[in-house]
């Protein structure tokens, strides 16, 4: 791979070339972005990662092997009518990381045969942590795949999916970490209700999500068995889960999913041809 080419240049994609700098993935030169009429946005990526920066489509383009569309979803359509008139090739493989927005409809607004994969990344990428789904439009052969694949490695886990399991996969894995966040938020303000120092609570609180996530991928317990194992009779984490109960926590997280699914697959549908 010699060239990336990021349309949008927000924080989902400074977060991924972060990490396919980080993965030496490619040369930093070789990761071409633009953005919407915000220079000092793209000169500000290109002082801290070296990136190549451009305003010019046919220069951000050219011999790109991978197309990243990284805007927002409100922005697509402009995006893509520009793109309608950019030749590409069609080795070129374009890639959207946009959330809701089918393969269909972005592939009515590019040549015919062009190779088109959703994905769906983390921003969790920063770190070489992100945990990526992606998903092949009807031009987009295994090596295609492959490579799209292997880029997402890069940056941390990456699987294969159908297409239909993306608005699904977008409620667990792409807003997945903002859940996490709300609950370690929720976790410190507890912390210092109950009397604990801040830099305690938070150093405590870290290793406690790191190694309930590890003794998830290193045990063949289920979620709920691990728990079981925590929970002594009358003891201190029986009283905590009985309020998690009480309270409906566990249909709250259920519903918070089917929510951010529904509107995933509302987005797609607001973008459809
Ligand atoms: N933030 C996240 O955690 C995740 C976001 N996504 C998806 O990534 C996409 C980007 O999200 P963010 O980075 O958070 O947004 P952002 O608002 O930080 O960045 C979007 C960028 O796109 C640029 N832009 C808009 N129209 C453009 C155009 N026509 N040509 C070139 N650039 C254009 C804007 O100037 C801006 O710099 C969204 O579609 C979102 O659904 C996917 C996975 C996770
Ligand atoms: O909130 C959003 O729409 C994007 C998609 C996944 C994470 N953030």
């Amino acid at each position: 791979m010699k060239k990336i080419a990021f349309v949008g240049a927000g924080a989902m994609a400074e977060a991924l070339v972060k990490g396919l700098i980080a993965a030496e993935h490619l040369p930093a030169k070789g990761i071409w972005l633009t953005n919407h009429a915000n220079d000092a946005r793209l000169q500000e990526l290109h002082a801290a990662y070296g990136v190549t920066i451009t305003r010019n489509q046919t220069d951000l383009l050219k011999d790109a092997d991978v197309i990243i569309l990284s805007m927002k979803p409100k922005d697509a359509e402009a995006a893509l009518s520009s793109l309608k008139s950019a030749n590409l090739n069609s080795k070129q493989i374009v890639v959207s990381i946009l959330a809701g927005i089918h393969t269909s409809f972005l592939e009515s607004y590019l040549p015919s045969n062009q190779p088109v994969v959703r994905a769906m990344p983390n921003t969790s990428a920063t770190i070489l942590e992100a945990a990526t789904a992606v998903a092949a439009g009807v031009h987009a052969g295994s090596e295609d795949m492959k490579v799209v694949s292997s880029l997402f490695k890069t940056v941390g886990e990456a699987v294969e999916v159908e297409e239909e399991a993306m608005d699904a996969v977008t409620a667990i894995s792409g807003s997945g970490p903002a859940y996490l966040y709300y609950m370690m938020e929720a976790l410190e303000e507890a912390s210092s209700q109950v009397g604990l120092d801040e830099s305690v609570s938070k150093q405590l609180l870290i290793q406690t999500f790191k190694g309930a996530a590890k003794m998830l991928e290193q045990s063949d317990l289920t979620p709920a068995q691990l728990r079981a194992n925590i929970t002594s009779a009358g003891g201190t984490t029986a009283a905590g889960i009985s309020v998690l109960e009480e309270q409906g926590v566990k249909a709250a997280i259920q519903a918070c999913v089917k929510a951010a699914a529904a509107r995933s697959k509302e987005m797609g549908q607001a973008f459809s041809k």
